[in-house]
């Protein structure tokens, strides 16, 4: 956990990052036994050494003999252990696609929607047709493997037939006593039992090290995002605020960029706002904003320096984004809010102060529990919540902090009108002495703001007031205007 909270969030993005952290994880849960297993595995390579020495003074052939025979079981062993990881391995893609298909028809969020559209037995097929085929691919790998390692230990079989064979020439040659005898196949026995039991006891250590590899390979995957090293303190007070200077961004991967040359400017206790069609590049700049990826090109400026140059944690406590897709946390209302700023989250007069900026008094009034109430289905005692009142929370989480930047990026999609309202007064009334970024599909939330960027296709096409914007034909007095058209 501590090191995957290290990766930029274009690693969280990347399928292959994705799949070492599954192996990972898996991994670190299932190899706790390795110590212990070292260990004994120690203790069981010590004594037959001293017992494969006694005999050896004794009849060095009869060790020769055991071992040659020993030998090919114990590569094929390790042979088919690498075999086994590498598949598993490459099986792992189609691994996760089971556990995703799993989680969408065993699970509460994905639940409402599965039943709605009756896709539960599609899935369940999808589901059981990938299984059936892993383990054919499986049953068919053990039956192989079953098969050749029965072959080469008849060969070690024979090993120890021949083995005592020759103890049994030796009696009756005389070269050997009774007693000698005794000795050599009673230290015969144990020496093959010691083996038979290391070569599977260190065929599994080998097989256990190769899996640590997964979550080695993870721990070696690095943010990409570099930190300065000696960062500049964060202004206490923006003076001149924030510069986007031709900006472009591309994701990894993507052919084409997000945004394209973007260019604006963020003064301190201004309003923005950011319009435009869904895909247009509004979120992309958000995330630009709070250093979650670094631009392609161009360069963001804060307070007239590089955003690079400030540390993330500093930039992250000033600029605090209330995103589209929130986290609704299924533990206390309290727990929700706090998380706004986890340092100092503990103060009853700020949560209530942010609950209250919200509009959610009445929602935290209406729990059971209040402010200690669980929320949500998860856990035992939970209750249920309105989409607009998980809403509510997540926005009185960003007003805990002491940002100097507020975005919000859909903030009022769940809200009911008089929510709506009273949410856009507070952010006028924080801009003062803060600024805010507002992302939103709806006109009349975003004609408060000081500036409207209208965006298309990853670039700025528009800019202006409100007012100034409804003067001049174009996208945003012609979208206006249908949306105003549908309350007529
Ligand atoms: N994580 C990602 N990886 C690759 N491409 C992405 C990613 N997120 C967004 N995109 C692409 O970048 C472009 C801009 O997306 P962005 O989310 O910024 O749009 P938006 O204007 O916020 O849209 P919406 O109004 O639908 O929220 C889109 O074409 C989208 O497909």
């Amino acid at each position: 956990m501590r090191h995957a909270s290290t990766l930029d969030l274009s690693s969280f993005e990347n399928p292959k990052v994705q799949d070492q952290l599954d192996r990972a994880r898996k991994q670190i849960a299932a190899r706790t036994p390795l110590l212990a297993q070292s260990l004994s595995q120690i203790q069981s390579s010590l004594t037959l050494f001293a017992y494969a020495t006694g005999v050896a003074l004794y009849a060095p052939k009869l060790i020769v003999i055991i071992v040659l025979g020993w030998i090919p079981a114990a590569l094929c062993g390790m042979h088919f252990n690498t075999v086994s990881y590498i598949e598993e391995k490459n099986k792992l893609p189609q691994r996760r696609y089971l556990d995703y298909l799993r989680n969408l028809v065993a699970s509460s969020a994905p639940a409402k929607e599965i039943k709605g559209y009756r896709l539960a037995d599609y899935f369940i097929e999808q589901y059981a047709s990938l299984s059936n085929a892993l383990h054919k691919q499986e049953t068919h790998f053990v039956l192989r493997r079953t098969l050749v390692t029965s072959l080469l230990s008849c060969l070690g079989a024979i090993a120890q037939l021949c083995a005592y064979l020759y103890l049994i020439v030796a009696v009756m040659g005389g070269g050997l006593s009774i007693g000698g005898f005794a000795f050599l196949v009673m230290s015969l026995l144990r020496i093959t039992n010691l083996m038979q039991s290391s070569t599977t006891g260190l065929t599994q250590l080998a097989s256990q090290a190769l899996y640590l590899d997964d979550l080695y390979d993870f721990l070696s995957e690095k943010s990409r995002m570099t930190e300065a090293l000696s960062p500049r303190p964060f202004p206490q007070r923006m003076q001149s605020g924030v510069e986007f200077r031709n900006v472009s961004f591309e994701y990894t991967g993507a052919h084409t960029h997000a945004i394209n040359d973007i260019s604006f400017t963020l003064r301190p206790g201004e309003v923005i706002a950011f319009v435009g069609e869904n895909g247009a590049g509004k979120s992309t700049i958000v995330k630009l904003l709070s250093r979650m990826y670094d631009a392609t090109s161009g360069s963001i400026l804060i307070d007239g320096a590089d955003i690079s140059d400030y540390s993330t944690d500093d930039i992250r406590s000033n600029i605090v984004t209330t995103h589209q897709d929130f986290i609704r946390y299924q533990l206390r209302a309290i727990d929700n809010v706090r998380f706004g700023d986890i340092l100092d989250g503990a103060n009853e007069e700020r949560i209530h102060r942010s609950i209250d900026y919200a509009s959610a008094a009445a929602l935290i009034a209406k729990l059971k529990g209040g402010l200690r109430q669980i929320v949500g289905h998860l856990f035992e005692g939970g209750v249920g919540l309105s989409g607009g009142e998980w809403q509510k929370l997540a926005i009185a989480r960003s007003y805990m902090g002491r940002a100097q930047i507020y975005i919000f990026d859909e903030p009022t999609a769940s809200l009911d009108a008089k929510s709506e309202q009273a949410t856009f007064s507070r952010i006028k009334e924080l801009a003062r002495g803060a600024s805010a970024v507002i992302i939103s599909h709806r006109f009349s939330t975003v004609r408060m703001a000081d500036r409207i960027y209208v965006m298309d296709g990853g670039k700025i096409i528009q800019a202006g007031t409100h007012e100034q914007l409804m003067a001049t034909p174009g996208s945003y007095s012609d979208l206006f205007t249908l949306q105003a058209a549908g309350y007529r």
